[in-house]
């Protein structure tokens, strides 16, 4: 399953961004911002984005910790992690991102590492969730946040037809004139077996964080899960 999820987003690599932004006419880069915020990210701080695809949050967070901080790009995915780079190329960067290929239910690296952390749309695409927010919690420093955004299915019914018309008439037959129909139907399924924001305070209650609070937004079509290791 993991081979597949990879296989998606290499694929969809080259058009990633740029779909995104149509998509959610531009929203996505405030919900993006709004997790960074929530990380509570500041200068001076080492800091995570797990799942970072072409980069967009460690792109935030450098700007936040600045030059005397250090922000760690997480992806399994060889071709978003291409774009990341190619962007950090063609933009000055303070400071400068380490880009890691691999698996964020194996992070490499110790515990008790990381000031902050965000992971954007990520949480919904791994093989196990529970496993995920143990990893970052074993990652993250002791008073520590992580702030996770993702889709959910939205608890009122008009507002779940709405997200369902528009990835079913705007978000797939726009991906399908690029020949992607079968990556961005992944999501709608993906939606379906996502847990929603109660369950994922659990969750992350259970695997040993002190606090999480789970932040609807965009009308409860995405929501922000901020968690505290202490
Ligand atoms: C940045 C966004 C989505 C990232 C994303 C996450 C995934 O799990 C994918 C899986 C497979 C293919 C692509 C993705 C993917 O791009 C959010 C913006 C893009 C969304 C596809 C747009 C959908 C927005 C809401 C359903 C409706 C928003 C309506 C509002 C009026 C803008
Ligand atoms: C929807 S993209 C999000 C990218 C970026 N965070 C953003 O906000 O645009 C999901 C990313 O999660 C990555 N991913 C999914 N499962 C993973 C795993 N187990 N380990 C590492 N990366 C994973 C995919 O390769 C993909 O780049």
């Amino acid at each position: 399953m993991s081979d597949e999820i990879r296989n998606i987003f290499d694929r969809i690599a080259p058009i990633y961004d740029q779909l995104n932004d149509w998509l959610s006419l531009g929203q996505h880069r405030i919900w993006k911002e709004m997790t960074v915020k929530w990380s509570e990210a500041k200068a001076g701080d080492t800091c995570l984005d797990l799942c970072c695809g072409s980069g967009d949050l460690a792109f935030r967070l450098a700007r936040r910790v600045g030059k005397s901080g250090q922000v760690y790009g997480v992806d399994f995915s060889s071709a978003q992690l291409e774009i990341a780079k190619e962007r950090s190329q063609s933009q000055y960067q303070t400071p400068p991102i380490t880009w890691i290929e691999a698996d964020v239910l194996n992070l490499p690296f110790e515990d008790n590492k990381f000031d902050a952390a965000t992971m954007g749309y990520g949480l919904r695409n791994v093989t196990d969730i529970q496993r995920s927010l143990k990893e970052v919690h074993r990652v993250l420093k002791k008073g520590a946040k992580a702030a996770i955004l993702d889709f959910h299915r939205p608890k009122n019914s008009t507002a779940r037809s709405f997200q369902q018309w528009y990835l079913d008439h705007l978000v797939v037959p726009m991906a399908e004139q690029m020949g992607l129909k079968e990556e961005y139907a992944y999501i709608s399924p993906s939606l379906d077996r996502f847990p929603s924001g109660d369950k994922q305070v659990d969750t992350a209650l259970a695997v040993g964080f002190a606090t999480a609070t789970h932040y609807p937004i965009a009308n409860d079509m995405m929501g922000v899960l901020v968690v505290t290791k202490f």
